[in-house]
């Protein structure tokens, strides 16, 4: 039977050596009108992993086309799977039940203690606990909605998983899961981040799909800065964050990152770009990752006044719509690099970010998306 797939479109990542492009960002100006969040890459990577564990085929829709994910199934096709997709955004794959234990008896299901509530440890243990025979309790477990996700995918497959979402996690194992059709979640990050280009160009957009009790943390913390969050139906989200008058400008705040539901950290660059902007001295705690504040050298050339010592950072605000100057900057990390190109709009003149395949990680479309909004972004490959 003719397939109604395409061939495949995923190539082995490159190996030679091609120059990264740079974006350039000529800033200063308000954003306007409506952007579209694309399906979560924290998600999807782990369900694509996921699907080696299944007999048959899968069918993902809500991929986000981005390099990360096109690396996940690169590693998925070395290891025999077959992938096609007819739009990025809809996957086949047939795992064939790749996933096997070589000792010859299998996995045995065992309670288990996280000492952190590590994301990618709890996804682990969930896939492997699927596919080991007997219970297995999960501990300490991670709480983020990309678990909750991951359990669903799972359930769908066959499989039984008790409480995701919560910090004990009790899965009984069966030793067939079959591949099935599942939606990866909206990426509730890249909804945060043009949660924060909103206020930090001071402006007022719109963007859908966002969900509000995935961003709780967030949603609290700009309306204390003084941003006008609108609900305009289930699943669209009015951001406004226009001062009329100096008196009027935003506010700052102080975020300590946590495991969800606490702040997310993958925010917290693009969060430190908007209070470099805001009225009054904010104090950035970094509590998750040891090392994710590269992006401040990075801020102070835009203007920033940040002071650094460590995982804590203090933020000496300015309260002028736009206190940033156009600056030549580098991305080193994907929400770093993301917090250099929020800077950029928000500041005066041209801003070049290299090293932005660093971004192309986690953001999918992202100079059209900018564009769409009424932002000044081109994408330079030399
Ligand atoms: C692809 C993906 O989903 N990435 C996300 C995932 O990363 P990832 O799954 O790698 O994050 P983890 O939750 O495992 O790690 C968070 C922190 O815990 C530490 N740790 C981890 C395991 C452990 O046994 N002991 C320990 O101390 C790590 O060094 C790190 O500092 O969750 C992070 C925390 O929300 C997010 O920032 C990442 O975007
Ligand atoms: C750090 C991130 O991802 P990864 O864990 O894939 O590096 C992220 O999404 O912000």
């Amino acid at each position: 039977m003719a397939s109604k797939f395409n061939p495949p479109q995923f190539l082995p990542p490159p190996t030679t050596l091609i120059a990264d492009p740079e974006l350039i960002v000529n800033g200063g100006s308000p954003l306007s009108g409506h952007v579209t969040i694309s399906g979560s890459k924290n998600s999807a990577l782990p369900i694509l992993a996921a699907t080696l564990c299944c007999s048959g085929s899968s069918n993902l829709k809500n991929v986000p086309c981005l390099s990360d994910t096109k690396t996940m199934v690169s590693i998925l096709q070395s290891l025999g799977a077959q992938v096609m997709s007819d739009q990025f955004s809809v996957m086949a794959l047939d795992g064939k039940g790749q996933a096997r234990v070589s000792n010859g008896k299998g996995l045995t299901g065992v309670s288990f203690r996280l000492e952190y509530p590590s994301v990618g440890g709890t996804e682990t243990l969930m896939m492997a606990a699927c596919m080991a025979e007997g219970k297995t309790v999960i501990s300490n477990a991670a709480q983020e909605p990309e678990i909750i996700d991951l359990a669903a995918f799972l359930t769908n497959c066959g499989a039984v998983v008790e409480g995701a979402g919560t910090d004990t996690l009790l899965i009984s194992g069966r030793r067939k899961l079959y591949g099935s059709e599942y939606s990866i979640m909206p990426d509730r990050i890249e909804a945060g981040t043009y949660m924060l280009a909103a206020p930090i160009t001071r402006s007022c957009i719109s963007i859908l799909p966002v969900s509000h009790s995935n961003l709780t943390c967030l949603v609290n913390k700009l309306s204390s800065a003084g941003c006008k969050l609108l609900q305009l139906s289930d699943d669209t989200l009015e951001l406004s964050a226009v001062p009329r008058t100096i008196e009027d400008d935003l506010r700052g705040f102080s975020i300590k990152t946590n495991p969800f539901p606490g702040f997310p950290t993958d925010l917290q660059p693009l969060t430190m770009a908007l209070l470099s902007t805001c009225k009054g001295i904010s104090v950035v705690e970094e509590f998750v990752f040891e090392n994710r504040m590269s992006h401040v050298a990075e801020l102070q050339k835009f203007g920033a006044k940040i002071q650094r010592c460590g995982s804590t950072a203090m933020v000496y605000g300015k309260g002028n719509a736009s206190p940033f100057r156009g600056s030549q900057v580098i991305a080193t990390d994907l929400r770093g690099g993301m917090s250099l190109v929020l800077a950029g709009l928000a500041a005066e003149g041209i801003t070049e970010i290299s090293e932005i395949s660093h971004v192309d990680r986690g953001y999918e479309s992202l100079e059209m998306k900018l564009q769409g909004l009424g932002a000044n972004v081109i994408r330079m490959t030399s």
